[in-house]
């Protein structure tokens, strides 16, 4: 069996992640060393795989609460962990082959867990638990690829109280932590979600927090796909979106709502910033006639605002640098507005310091399942609203490796 002992040869990992905008597998090569303070990671590749557009379809319709057999999901289990395996065999291509996947899998539905007086299904459950589901199971892709494979990283937190996300938080502490600086580290995929980092020093780590901030680039999206009818799927660098001018009173409008105001932890998705969420938005919308431009606007400012909105609201300081990742980095104009807002702060990229942007969270879950080999917490309680660090993740064996044991 694959262990990892005193690390200070590197071990060669693959990440891979689909999130939730569901646009495809992001894979990473990376090779690791250390463990806390001393953890390095090099970053041999990075690619993204998109999806068949047939099995994106099926994702976003289950995600959307379409109905399927339970035969169909077992499929569909299947047909993303082939497609997740097929990402690790390519990935490596060049490279000396890996050691150890660590695969978050496809979320396709999230429920976070109730905080005490919410009600559920007319009964009061004060503690009960969330749920969330990852497709792609991690046995097939150890079995396809012959490569030991953790997954199924959130349900361990789940289990024990805790939201199961957002989990990058810890990778970050790690990786993007400085000295004097206090940073937020504020990922924009299909959800955004943040992790504060006060300068290290006495206690650091549990200083940190870490919060899912509300919508990302998905209702950016979905608002492209239904003004071009499904043409375009985003706003390249928010260009479309630049051309026009955000509604201030809509976005007041609909940052009064209960997420936003929320205290952490908490962690959310497209079951609440989805198509229907959107339909709202624009039935809000309506009485303004704004231009397509304007539209775009607007949801960008929602996405700017409720993400200054919740530092300002739940902070316990606010940071020196703002460190964006994932795909809506790569958005100027989201960029340029969260600046404006807030202007003490140095918005900038983790590629400004050393970290790829675009694959920060597959680089995260190859940390996170080498933590797992080396028995690891991954989740910070802060953030998760667990009681307590555990390591998280499954193991899941190769054929050869099975055959060891027996
Ligand atoms: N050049 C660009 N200009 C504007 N937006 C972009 C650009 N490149 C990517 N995006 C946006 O980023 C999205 C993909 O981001 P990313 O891959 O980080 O999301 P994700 O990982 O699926 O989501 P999550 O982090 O919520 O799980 C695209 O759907 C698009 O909206
Ligand atoms: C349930 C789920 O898949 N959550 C994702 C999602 O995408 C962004 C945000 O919502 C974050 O909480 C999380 O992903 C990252 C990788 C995390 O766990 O840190």
């Amino acid at each position: 069996m694959f262990q990892i002992q005193k690390v200070t040869v590197p071990v060669r990992v693959i990440g891979l992640i689909s999130g939730t905008s569901v646009d495809g597998i992001d894979a990473a090569l990376v090779e690791i060393t250390g463990s806390d303070l001393d953890l390095r990671v090099s970053f041999l590749a990075g690619e993204t795989y998109p999806y068949t557009p047939e099995l994106r379809k099926k994702i976003l319709a289950i995600g959307a609460g379409v109905p399927i057999s339970m035969a169909e999901l077992a499929q569909m289990d299947d047909a993303i962990a082939i497609a997740f395996a097929q990402a690790a065999q390519n990935i490596q291509i060049g490279h000396e082959v890996a050691t150890l996947i660590g695969s978050h899998g496809q979320t396709v539905y999230h429920r976070p867990p109730l905080k005490e007086g919410q009600n559920f299904q007319d009964f009061n459950f004060a503690h009960s638990l969330g749920y969330s589901l990852q497709l792609g199971r991690g046995a097939l892709i150890a079995h396809l690829t012959g490569i030991t494979t953790v997954s199924n990283f959130r349900v361990g937190d789940i289990n024990v109280g805790g939201h199961g996300a957002p989990l990058v938080p810890r990778v970050d502490a790690f990786l993007l932590s400085d000295s004097v600086l206090g940073r937020c580290i504020q990922n924009i995929g299909g959800i955004g979600n943040v992790t504060y980092i006060p300068p290290r020093g006495d206690e650091w780590l549990t200083k940190i927090r870490g919060w899912d901030t509300g919508p990302g680039n998905s209702l950016l999206d979905l608002a492209v796909q239904h003004l071009t009818d499904g043409a375009r799927s985003y706003d390249e660098n928010g260009n479309w979106a630049a051309s026009g001018v955000p509604w201030a009173s809509l976005v007041e409008q609909w940052l009064k709502q209960d997420y936003f105001h929320l205290p952490p932890p908490k962690s959310t998705g497209r079951e609440l910033f989805g198509v229907a969420y959107l339909d709202q938005c624009l039935r809000d919308a309506a009485p303004y006639q704004l231009s397509p431009a304007d539209l775009l606007a607007t949801l960008t400012e929602l996405t700017v605002a409720s993400i200054a909105h919740s530092y300002q609201t739940f902070l316990p300081q606010m940071p020196q640098q703002v460190l964006l990742c994932g795909g809506g980095s790569r958005n100027l104009y989201l960029k340029e507005r969260l600046q404006l807002l807030l202007p003490s702060v140095q918005v900038l990229t983790t590629d400004q310091v050393g970290l790829n942007a675009d694959f920060k969270e597959a680089i995260a879950f190859a940390v996170l399942a080498y933590w797992r080999q080396l028995g690891l917490a991954a989740n910070l309680p802060a953030v998760t609203g667990a009681p307590r660090e555990i390591p998280l993740g499954e193991v899941h064996l190769t054929r050869t490796e099975e055959k060891h044991i027996i």
